[in-house]
């Protein structure tokens, strides 16, 4: 699917079907949540690095649900929280009354202590949102998350990926799985995008099969 496409079958899921965004957020994140534990060992801790929109809201989703399946989990966000807005803050409240661990990176030197080898990084920085290249921290936070040992997950579509073109910029965050909302995006049929996506696995976020009929993907 093209980004517009999964970006509408998120709209429509709301404003027609009535199905709330934390709905469809926690669908995305339990489901993301169960590739994790069946990728990674039980002793494995996940560091999850999460930006400032709906994509990061995932991870806070992501990190209750790891913490319940017994999982050490470390949420390292972008933004302060105070700016997050809608679904995320949401979860992102959620998340820090759950007392899940979030560390708020506000340099590059923080993030260079924050992103230690936890054996699992998850990639909630940017999905569908995104324009441009990573820009700032979040460039800093995919080439620091490819440059350390260990299994990487990226979730909806690798930061720094183009959705529709499936062009990789110099940075792109490197998954070894990429756990992709609703359909495979239109990008990752590019030859280009195979060394930053890695294995795919596409995750249901609840939509109506009647939706995914309209947009040619059930
Ligand atoms: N309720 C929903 O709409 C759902 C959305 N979902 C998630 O939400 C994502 C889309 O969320 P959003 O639309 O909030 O967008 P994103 O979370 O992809 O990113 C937007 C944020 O990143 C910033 N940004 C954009 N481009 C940037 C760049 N190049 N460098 C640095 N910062 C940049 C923007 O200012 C904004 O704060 C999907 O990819 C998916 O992961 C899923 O939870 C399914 C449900
Ligand atoms: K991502």
């Amino acid at each position: 699917m093209k980004r517009d496409e999964v970006r509408q079958v998120d709209q429509i899921a709301i404003e027609e079907f009535g199905i709330s965004g934390v709905v469809l957020m926690e669908n995305a994140g339990r489901g993301a949540t169960d590739w994790i534990l069946k990728k990674t060992s039980p002793e494995t801790p996940v560091g999850l690095l999460c930006g400032g929109g709906n994509n990061g809201g995932d991870g806070y989703v992501i990190a209750r649900h790891l913490e319940l399946a017994g999982r050490a989990v470390r949420v390292i966000s972008m933004a302060e929280l105070d700016v997050l807005k809608g679904d995320a803050a949401a979860n992102a409240a959620i998340a820090s009354k759950s007392g899940i661990q979030i560390e708020v990176a506000r340099s590059e030197a923080e993030l260079e202590d924050l992103i230690r080898p936890s054996d699992c990084l998850v990639d909630c920085l940017l999905g569908t949102g995104a324009t441009g290249e990573p820009r700032g921290l979040y460039a800093t936070a995919v080439q620091l998350a490819n440059d350390t040992p260990g299994y990487r997950v990226a979730i909806d579509l690798p930061t720094g990926l183009d959705c529709d073109s499936g062009e990789v910029s110099e940075t792109t965050f490197r998954a070894d799985l990429t756990l992709t909302f609703v359909a495979a995006k239109a990008g990752f049929s590019n030859p280009a995008a195979a060394g930053v996506i890695g294995e795919v696995q596409v995750v249901g976020i609840g939509a109506p099969k009647c939706l995914l009929e309209q947009f040619g993907v059930f």
